[in-house]
């Protein structure tokens, strides 16, 4: 039998190959996932949606990670059933969802199209449009946060020792990249209304394709399995337990950054989300440059994510950089409250941040959970972290209208991105903590990542 001497893995041109499909992959399920954003106006007007509506809308992508624990079951399915069968089924569930969604905004299906009937005959104050398009939306959420547990298991599968936490950075790079070409395409191909509905088939079609892509990745982990197959003697996928989660949960680190992620990803995603109306509304900006200066966010992160990734993987001090960025994020928030500084500068400090945090917080997980469970890890990460999606936007809608009684023209944001700058105060205690934990009993969360 002929042995293999360099598996696939060992090729950096594969490995930076197998990163440029899955950061497709996820490139186009964030496409999806914010394509919306810039469309909330005219769904309003087109489907007569209030903003309660399209914030259900958005928060439906967290119900089946968050009520029905998916990230965590996708996780450990992960585990015992691998990457191939795990990722091709998470990945189908998404583009099924990102379809189903744009059939639900289609003239077709208002027109009275398969399913219109039974969407119109229970609660009739909600339109069968956003039936379906809540049904797609859910489906979306189910099959898009467990895929991203499935391209974080292959980075770890591609990458472990081998520049992994630049493969992370620029993994959140890809995403980011999705965000902001959303933020850029969707408007302009929904022309101001009459393409609404081509611009949510575009969405939709992209995430198709990234099935596609995902299916020739499936062929190369196929290849690198037989390969290791020859060199290394395989042991049996080990069965899901409920003792494993015991020892994940009880790893004091690991709870920590579980919390952090909550926290952290709370005071950024559901701000991005008010960012545009908040900098209308207290700098008098025009639609055009609110847009402008919240893109700078997901572009800066493109770039500062993997940048930052590269450092650590040398340099290590992931503890201290997630100290950092959520120091810097409490340090905007409460720059937007009190102060009238140009928010051009907080939004740059705040991108900052968030290549910091996701830099160092995402491969940490290697020095705390062996490889075979990294899958369940990462599930309960991203399940927690969703309770804070759905939640954190609402209680900001909420605080919202209760300090802006009568609902005004220009709303007074200082309660609500206190809330926020709150978040990333108790962000900073538990990487405080981390770091804690890490110097008294040596986890090697500041130690570099790759091997010496
Ligand atoms: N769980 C995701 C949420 C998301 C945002 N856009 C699409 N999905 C997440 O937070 N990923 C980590 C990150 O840093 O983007």
């Amino acid at each position: 039998m002929e042995k293999v001497r360099r598996a696939l893995n060992d090729s950096p041109a594969m490995r930076w190959a197998v990163l440029v499909l899955v950061g497709f992959v996820l490139s186009v399920n964030y496409y999806f996932y914010d394509a919306f954003s810039t469309l909330k106006d005219l769904l309003l007007k087109e489907f007569n949606f209030t903003n309660t509506d399209y914030g259900l809308f958005v928060s439906f992508y967290s119900i089946p990670n968050t009520f029905l624990l998916m990230a965590v079951i996708g996780g450990a399915i992960l585990d015992r059933f691998g990457i191939r069968r795990t990722g091709f089924m998470f990945v189908f569930f998404m583009a099924f969802g990102a379809l189903l969604t744009a059939y639900g905004a289609s003239d077709y299906y208002s027109a009275g199209g398969p399913g219109y009937g039974l969407m119109a005959s229970f609660l009739p104050n909600y339109s069968p449009e956003l039936k379906m398009m809540l049904l797609g939306r859910f489906f979306f959420g189910l099959g898009a946060e467990t895929s991203i547990v499935v391209v974080s298991k292959i980075l770890v599968k591609w990458f472990k020792g081998k520049n992994l936490a630049l493969a992370f950075g620029l993994k959140v790079g890809f995403g980011r990249l999705g965000t902001f070409a959303a933020l850029q395409v969707s408007p302009v191909v929904a022309g101001g209304g009459p393409n609404l509905t081509t611009a949510v088939w575009l969405a939709a079609i992209l995430v198709l394709s990234g099935l596609l892509a995902f299916m020739v990745y499936m062929l190369l982990d196929a290849k690198l399995d037989k390969q290791v197959a020859l060199t290394t003697p395989t042991a049996a996928p080990e069965k899901f337990s409920f003792k494993d989660l015991g020892v994940i949960l009880s790893n004091r680190p690991f709870i920590y950054i579980v919390l952090l992620c909550v926290t952290f990803y709370s005071a950024v995603f559901p701000f991005v989300s008010y960012a545009p109306d908040f900098f209308a509304d207290k700098f008098g900006f025009t639609d055009v440059q609110s847009g402008r200066v919240t893109s700078l966010l997901p572009i800066g992160t493109a770039f500062f994510t993997p940048l930052f990734g590269f450092i650590i993987d040398r340099y290590g001090k992931s503890a201290t950089a997630m100290i950092l960025g959520s120091l810097i994020v409490l340090g905007v928030h409460l720059t937007f409250a009190y102060t009238m500084v140009s928010p051009y500068i907080p939004v740059i400090f705040l991108g900052i941040a968030f290549s910091l945090v996701p830099a160092a917080m995402w491969p940490s997980m290697v020095k705390l959970v062996k490889d075979s469970r990294i899958g369940t890890a990462y599930g309960i990460m991203y399940s927690v972290q969703n309770l804070g999606l759905w939640g954190i936007p609402l209680l900001a809608g909420i605080i919202l209208d209760k300090t802006n009684p009568g609902n005004p023209l220009v709303a007074d944001y200082t309660m609500t991105i206190l809330m926020f700058a709150g978040l990333g105060l108790v962000g900073l205690l538990f990487s405080l903590l981390l770091k804690f934990e890490d110097k008294k009993k040596a986890f090697g969360i500041e130690l570099p990542l790759n091997k010496k």
